[in-house]
């Protein structure tokens, strides 16, 4: 069967406005992801918000890792990890949604899925800008910087209203204070000290997320990218996956699994320079490539890249809003379609899954 993507619309639209809307929602969801893994179809929902779902059936790759579990019995196969799950920042941008990301993933029972974090909300972004401020600022005006305000209130209101300790981010926060302040006295910011300084919104993000998981019950870890294996080239603010992290990521994260079963946590976007060992970042909305690739290590037969829009759309929706979900999309068509720059997922992250087919 050649490969398609595949796209599943799932949530409603206006969720913030009303709580009974967003349980219908996770409900349809659930109805949505069922039948779909039995017709490739666009499920058209009215006006919603959708996910992406980029299958890559019969995927073959030599991990080790996968090559043993080929061997395993049923129950033993049945601990294998089953699928990746990405969310980016629009699908984390407060606490209510985290908490809807959570049900959808928990209203796919079974399903053992890898979860991709970005960061939250329009965190990145937000990171940046308060860099190019500090730089000069001067450092006793470090904490005037509105952005830096925003990103520590929007993580200590999504802590608050999580129920979780603020402790969970409160390392985080202070090294990125003291970041900022050594970026004021250098009066520079380079590639490097960039990257450093986007990757605190991932690393907050995901190790909410994960404190939240655990605190309704299910078992959750946290992963930062760098310290699994995620090995890269030292272009920083681009950098590119090399070969060595795809045996790497698969034996942590399945060695992981089969001895403490808690669902795996991932920072998206991140990496670490095989040189100078410092933090890199995979290009702007990287953390889809993070999700692909980890498919790819486990030789997982579905990566979900969950988006706020139902599936690709013939056209922007920002630019044309009664644009049309795109049923079926080949591989060829995705790779050209994130190639010429559609922002709904990104051509690296597609390209991966190329490498995977038949
Ligand atoms: N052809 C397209 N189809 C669907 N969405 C598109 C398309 N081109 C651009 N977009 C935009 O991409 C957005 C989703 O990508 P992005 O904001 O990066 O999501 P996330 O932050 O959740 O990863 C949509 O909200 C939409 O505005
Ligand atoms: N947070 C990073 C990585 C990313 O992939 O984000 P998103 O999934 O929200 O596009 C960025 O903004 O580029």
């Amino acid at each position: 069967m050649a490969n398609t993507m595949q796209f599943s619309s799932i949530i409603q639209k206006n969720s913030l406005h009303c709580q009974a809307l967003s349980w219908q929602r996770f409900a349809f969801a659930k109805c949505v992801s069922s039948s779909s893994r039995l017709c490739v179809s666009v499920r058209n929902s009215c006006g919603g918000r959708g996910g992406l779902r980029v299958s890559c059936e019969g995927a073959r790759i030599d991990v080790i890792e996968r090559k043993k579990s080929e061997n395993l019995g049923v129950d033993e196969s049945e601990k294998q990890l089953t699928c990746v799950m990405k969310f980016g920042g629009s699908s984390l941008a407060s606490a209510e949604r985290m908490r809807e990301v959570a049900e959808l993933i928990l209203s796919f029972p079974n399903e053992r899925p890898v979860i991709v974090l970005s960061a939250m909300g329009k965190t990145t972004n937000k990171l940046l800008l308060a860099g190019e401020k500090a730089v000069s600022c001067g450092v006793t005006n470090i904490s005037c910087i509105d952005e830096l305000s925003f990103v520590k209130d929007l993580h200590h209101r999504t802590v608050d209203e999580l129920g979780i300790d603020r402790s969970i981010i409160a390392t985080h926060l202070e090294e990125l204070e003291q970041l900022l302040k050594g970026i004021a006295m250098l009066k520079e910011l380079t590639p490097r000290s960039r990257d450093y300084l986007v990757s605190f919104g991932e690393c907050m993000s995901t190790r909410i997320f994960a404190a939240y998981l655990n605190k309704i019950g299910v078992k959750a870890r946290q992963y930062d990218a760098f310290d699994i294996g995620f090995i890269t080239t030292d272009d920083f603010t681009n950098a590119d996956i090399l070969e060595a992290t795809y045996p790497a990521v698969a034996k942590r994260l399945h060695g992981d699994w089969i001895t403490d079963l808690a669902i795996p946590i991932v920072t998206g976007f991140l990496g670490k320079a095989w040189r100078t060992c410092a933090i890199t970042t995979l290009g702007r909305g990287g953390s889809d490539l993070t999700a692909t690739t980890i498919g790819k290590a486990l030789g997982l037969q579905e990566i979900q890249v969950w988006k706020d829009v139902d599936g690709v759309l013939t056209c922007d929706p920002n630019i044309h809003p009664h644009a049309k979900p795109v049923p079926y999309l080949t591989f060829d068509e995705a790779a050209e379609l994130a190639y010429f720059g559609a922002q709904v997922y990104i051509f690296e992250a597609v390209n991966v899954i190329e490498l995977c087919k038949y």
